[in-house]
C-alpha cells in the first residue's frame, strides 16, 4: 500500500487536519483528503481525481465506502482477482443478508461457477439476491474508462437538455447504478463473497455495535490490544479498551463492549457496559453508564445514571444486519441508546434515558426519550 486518498465533499477543518497527520505518523504513509467542489457521487468522485488516484501508476487500487466496518480483506481479494477473472477484472466485496434486509443494499446475482456479476440491482423494492455488496472494491484503472463513456454520455445528455446547468449535473456519477449495473455480465465484474464482519456505520447506535466486533476481532487477533484485570486496576468484563492515558478507580467495572479514550476519568464504583467513551469525559463517583455514546469533554455526575437501549440485529439470525433506522416512527422518538454530544453536564442523582444530548448543554434534571437541543 503506497497511499491513501480521502475523497469527500466536505470543508476541511481543523480537526480533520490534526487527524491526517497523526494518521500520517501513525502509520507512516501519505495520508490526504481531495474536496470535490460538490457531492459527485462515488463514481464522480473518483474520476474528478482520477490523475492524482493514477499518479506512480498503482496497477491497482480499493476504494471503500467511509461508513462501514469491516475486517477489510483486501488482501484475500487480490488474490481472489489473480484466481479468478483476469488482471484487469474488478471485484466487489459481498456478505450474506437476510431476504428483507437485502432490499437496503446493492444486491448481486453471481454465476456460482466463475463469481462473475450476472445481475446488479442497487437497493431493490422486491427481492433479487441476498448476496450484498459491502461497498468495498478492487478496481484497476481501466475503471476510469468506464466512468468515463458514463460522464461524455451524461454531457451528451446535459447539451440536449439547454434547461440544466451543465457541468455539475454530467459529473455525478454512482457507481453503483451507473456503472455496476452496465458492467454486469460483461465478465469485467466479480464478487468476492466474505462470512467476516461486516456492517454499516449509518446510525449513531450502530456505532457501539461496530465497536463490539472490532473488540471482538481484537481479542482474535490483538489481544494484548484489550485491558485486562490487573492488581489495583479496575474489574474488567468480557472486551474493554482502555486507553492508557485514562485514570480509572480501582473499583470501578467495565465491559463488556466498552471503549474509553484519551485522558478519561473514571471514580469510585462507576459501572459502564456497552458504551464508548470518549476522550477528555469524567464519570464521578458511582454513576452508571449503560448503552451510551459520552461525548469529548461531558461530565457525569455522582450516581447519575445515563442509559440506552441497544439496537443491535437479531442474534438469532446469523445473516442479520443492523438496522440504520430513522430517528423517528410513527411520530415518536424510537427508543435508541444515548448519546451526549461533546461537553455536556449531567447533574447528580438524574436519570437520562434514550436521548440525544446536543454539545454544550447543562442539563439540570431527568429526561426520558428525548432530543434536547
Ligand atoms: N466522495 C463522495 N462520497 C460519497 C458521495 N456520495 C456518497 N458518498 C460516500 O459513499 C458511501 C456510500 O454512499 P451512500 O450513498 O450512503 O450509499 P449507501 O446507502 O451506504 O449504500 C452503499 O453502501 C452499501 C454498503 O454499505 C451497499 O450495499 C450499496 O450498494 C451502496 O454501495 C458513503 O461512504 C458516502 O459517504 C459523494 O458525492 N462524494
Amino acid at each position: 500500500m503506497k497511499e491513501i486518498l480521502l475523497i469527500g465533499f466536505y470543508q476541511p477543518n481543523e480537526e480533520l487536519n490534526r487527524f491526517l497527520s497523526s494518521a500520517q505518523q501513525e502509520f507512516k504513509i501519505p495520508v490526504r483528503y481531495l474536496q470535490e467542489y460538490a457531492a459527485l457521487g462515488t463514481g464522480g468522485g473518483i474520476y474528478h481525481f482520477r490523475d492524482q488516484i493514477l499518479s506512480g501508476s498503482p496497477q491497482q487500487f480499493f476504494v471503500l465506502n467511509a461508513d462501514v466496518c469491516s475486517e477489510f480483506p483486501l488482501e484475500d481479494m487480490l488474490r481472489f482477482q489473480k484466481e479468478h477473472g483476469d488482471a484487469h477484472s474488478f471485484i466487489i466485496l459481498a456478505t450474506t443478508a437476510n431476504r428483507k434486509q437485502s432490499l437496503n443494499y446493492g444486491c448481486i446475482v453471481e454465476n456460482e461457477h466463475t463469481s462473475e456479476v450476472l445481475h446488479y440491482v442497487e437497493k431493490p423494492s422486491t427481492f433479487v439476491s441476498d448476496i450484498i455488496n459491502c461497498g468495498i472494491y478492487l478496481f484497476t484503472p481501466e475503471i476510469f474508462q468506464h466512468i468515463g463513456a458514463v460522464f461524455r454520455k451524461n454531457q451528451q445528455d446535459v447539451m440536449l437538455d439547454e434547461q440544466c446547468n451543465g457541468w455539475q449535473r454530467a459529473e455525478v456519477i454512482r457507481l453503483e447504478q451507473d456503472i455496476f449495473t452496465a458492467l454486469a455480465a460483461q465478465e469485467k465484474l466479480y464478487v468476492y463473497k466474505t462470512d467476516r464482519f461486516w456492517s454499516q456505520i449509518k446510525s449513531a447506535g450502530s456505532a457501539i455495535y461496530a465497536s463490539r466486533l472490532y473488540l471482538n476481532q481484537y481479542h482474535k487477533t490483538h489481544p494484548e490490544r484489550l485491558a485486562t484485570n490487573k492488581d489495583g486496576g479496575p474489574k474488567i468484563i468480557g472486551n474493554v479498551y482502555v486507553h492508557p492515558t485514562a485514570n480509572i478507580d480501582p473499583t470501578a467495572v467495565l465491559g463488556p463492549n466498552v471503549s474509553i479514550g484519551t485522558g478519561v476519568t473514571i471514580g469510585a464504583g462507576v459501572r459502564v457496559r456497552e458504551s464508548i467513551i470518549l476522550h477528555g469525559a469524567t464519570l464521578q463517583d458511582h454513576s452508571c453508564v449503560l448503552n451510551s455514546i459520552i461525548g469529548w469533554d461531558s461530565t457525569i455526575g455522582k450516581w447519575a445514571r445515563v442509559e440506552g437501549t441497544p439496537s443491535d440485529p437479531n442474534p438469532n439470525d446469523p445473516y442479520a444486519k443492523i438496522d440504520s433506522e430513522t430517528l423517528f416512527r410513527d411520530g415518536k422518538l424510537t427508543p435508541s441508546i444515548t448519546i451526549l454530544g461533546c461537553n455536556v453536564t449531567i447533574p447528580s442523582e438524574v436519570i437520562i434515558l434514550n436521548s440525544i444530548v446536543l454539545p454544550h448543554k447543562d442539563l439540570n434534571r431527568s429526561f426520558k426519550n428525548q432530543i434536547i437541543l
